[in-house]
């Protein structure tokens, strides 16, 4: 936890929803992503620490896979967590959308700001929590952590079939591009709106609420915010994992 991670101001509660049901498919074979160990620890306990250690998250919400939620809750009993913060573990459904409606469903009515965070981006600093919550609380009504990129971009019209050559259409001004990472932040009944009103399918929550027509905006991500979805990202993640363990001293 950062030293300058402050409190919720009067009258406003954060509530972190983690959705966490995937299977990890890019991943390989194995148990469902966010339970498979990041040095020693399961990726899914890295992200539940990693919100919690904003002082302005006092709930984080738990979306398990579906057959999973006793398992869950028996990994967040034998964890060491702030105490300060609750808990609460609902099963998950069939895309991340679906998830995240369940964990939103699951919200007491009390906290009027919601981050969204993949289970899979383990390894996100709390100074990037909370500038994201800070934005919300600044009067965004929608609010993603992001990163410019590093290579070229084109749309394509995709292959009929895997490995055939994929005619280019565009290349977008890279300049105007970003990477979206999570948490993404948001006003608690924007959100619950935008998951109740849009039936589009969608890749993060923050497209539902550009579909309601509402203005969201990006703040500065974290390279360590990466999302955890191939083999590869395992191996960075652990090295990540081993210099914060090296800088710490233990
Ligand atoms: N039905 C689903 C699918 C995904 N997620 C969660 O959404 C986040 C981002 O999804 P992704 O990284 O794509 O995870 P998976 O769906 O597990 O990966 P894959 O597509 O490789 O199976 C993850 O924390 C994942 O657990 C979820 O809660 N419910
Ligand atoms: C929400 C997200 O992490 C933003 O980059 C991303 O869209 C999730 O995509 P996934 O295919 O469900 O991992």
């Amino acid at each position: 936890m950062s030293d300058d991670s402050r409190p919720s101001p009067a009258g406003t509660r954060t509530a972190a929803v983690i959705p966490a049901a995937g299977r990890g498919v890019r991943l390989g074979p194995g148990a469902p992503k966010a339970l498979r160990a990041l040095g020693g620890t399961p990726m899914l306990i890295h992200a539940v620490r990693a919100m919690a250690a904003s002082r302005a998250v006092s709930l984080v919400v738990v979306v398990a896979p579906p057959d999973g939620t006793p398992e869950v809750k028996s990994l967040l009993d034998a964890h060491a967590l702030p105490e300060r913060t609750d808990f609460l573990v609902v099963p998950g459904g069939d895309s991340r959308q679906e998830s995240v409606k369940l964990g939103l469903d699951a919200l007491p009515p009390d906290y009027d700001i919601v981050l969204v965070h993949d289970a899979a981006r383990p390894l996100v600093p709390v100074d990037t929590v909370d500038a994201v919550i800070e934005a919300v609380r600044e009067g965004a009504p929608a609010v993603v952590p992001a990163l410019p990129l590093a290579d070229t971009v084109k749309e394509v019209e995709p292959a009929a079939a895997p490995g055939e050559p994929e005619p280019v259409v565009a290349t977008p001004e890279r300049s105007r591009l970003r990477a979206v990472q999570t948490p993404q932040g948001f006003e608690r009944a924007t959100l619950v709106r935008a998951h109740e009103t849009v039936t589009d399918s969608v890749t993060d929550d923050a497209g539902m609420i550009e579909q309601l027509g509402l203005q969201v905006v990006a703040v500065p991500g974290h390279e360590e915010a990466f999302k955890v979805t191939r083999p590869l990202d395992l191996v960075l993640a652990e090295a990540v994992l081993a210099r914060r363990r090296l800088n710490d001293g233990f």
